[in-house]
């Protein structure tokens, strides 16, 4: 049988050639769908193109079709960028960032979440990011989770004050730890309907004898404990409270925002 010769590389390199200018044409064409989108979400009345719902589809789609080598991260880092600068192009915005000795790695997060194209601005305190939303309705914010000196997520959700609408990275690594390791907030009036995961801030009569995968925060507080919890969207404060209470007494339960679940990749 008459053995194939395999492709030279400069045939390989033509093909590569071919694939990258088909990639960028199809870029090009979706960046032409930017003006309409604008017009149509009524951005500039709004102040935010930022609809994290969408956004969890798109990316839930991307791992969910995914398959050959090329690692999936990739695949979603490329799509994050994509999909933060048409945000940004939409209606320019900053995104606040609490970074410092103790958040080494929330840089690398924020710009693995909302690629190189929007401006970060770097806080030495969540409070401080929390107050700088809604100064400017499209700006957004990234707080890293786990245990915290203080119980930040009480400010989110009163009257006017920064909700929770996603939680970052997009996708659960296996190289990176399993809980979302950072939150995203933004102004009230950005649109988080079709988030199916509510998240909220949980008062504890004390420190619950087990931590719990439905707990993303905790910090402990005057005596009492505060944990930041999430649970599906269609339980009630009181349910999600009692599930990542392990027992303890739960005081007080308020939703703070919403995020999509955790997409595994
Ligand atoms: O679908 C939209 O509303 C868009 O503006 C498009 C797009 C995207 O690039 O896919 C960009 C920003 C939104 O946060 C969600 C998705």
């Amino acid at each position: 049988m008459p053995t194939k010769t395999p492709p030279s590389l400069a045939d390989l390199r033509g093909e590569i050639d071919r694939i990258d200018a088909a990639m960028h044409k199809l870029l090009m064409e979706r960046g032409q769908i930017i003006e309409t989108l604008i017009a149509v979400k009524k951005t500039a009345e709004t102040g935010s193109a930022f609809r994290p719902a969408r956004e969890a589809d798109v990316v839930r789609r991307l791992v969910e079709n995914h398959s050959g080598r090329l690692p999936v991260e990739l695949v979603v880092q490329i799509w994050r960028q994509i999909i933060s600068t048409f945000t940004y192009v939409q209606a320019p915005h900053s995104v606040h960032v609490v970074m410092g000795p103790e958040q080494e790695n929330a840089r690398e997060l924020a710009r693995f979440h909302f690629g190189f194209g929007v401006p970060l601005v770097k806080h030495s305190s969540p409070a401080s990011v929390i107050a700088a939303i809604g100064r400017d309705r499209g700006d957004l914010g990234l707080i890293g989770l786990g245990p915290a000196r203080e119980a930040w997520w009480d400010k989110l959700g009163l009257p006017d004050q920064p909700i929770a609408m996603a939680t970052a990275p997009a996708i659960a690594r296996a190289a990176s730890p399993r809980p979302p390791q950072a939150l995203v907030i933004g102004h009230p009036s950005i649109d988080t309907a079709g988030l199916d995961t509510r998240i909220v801030a949980v008062t504890l009569a004390g420190k619950p004898p087990v931590e719990v995968d439905a707990v993303l925060a905790s910090a402990g507080e005057g005596g009492r404990h505060h944990i930041l919890a999430w649970g599906p969207r269609e339980a009630s404060d009181a349910e999600i409270a009692q599930d990542a209470a392990s027992g303890m007494a739960v005081e007080a339960a308020r939703t703070v925002g919403y995020t999509a679940k955790s997409i595994a990749a």
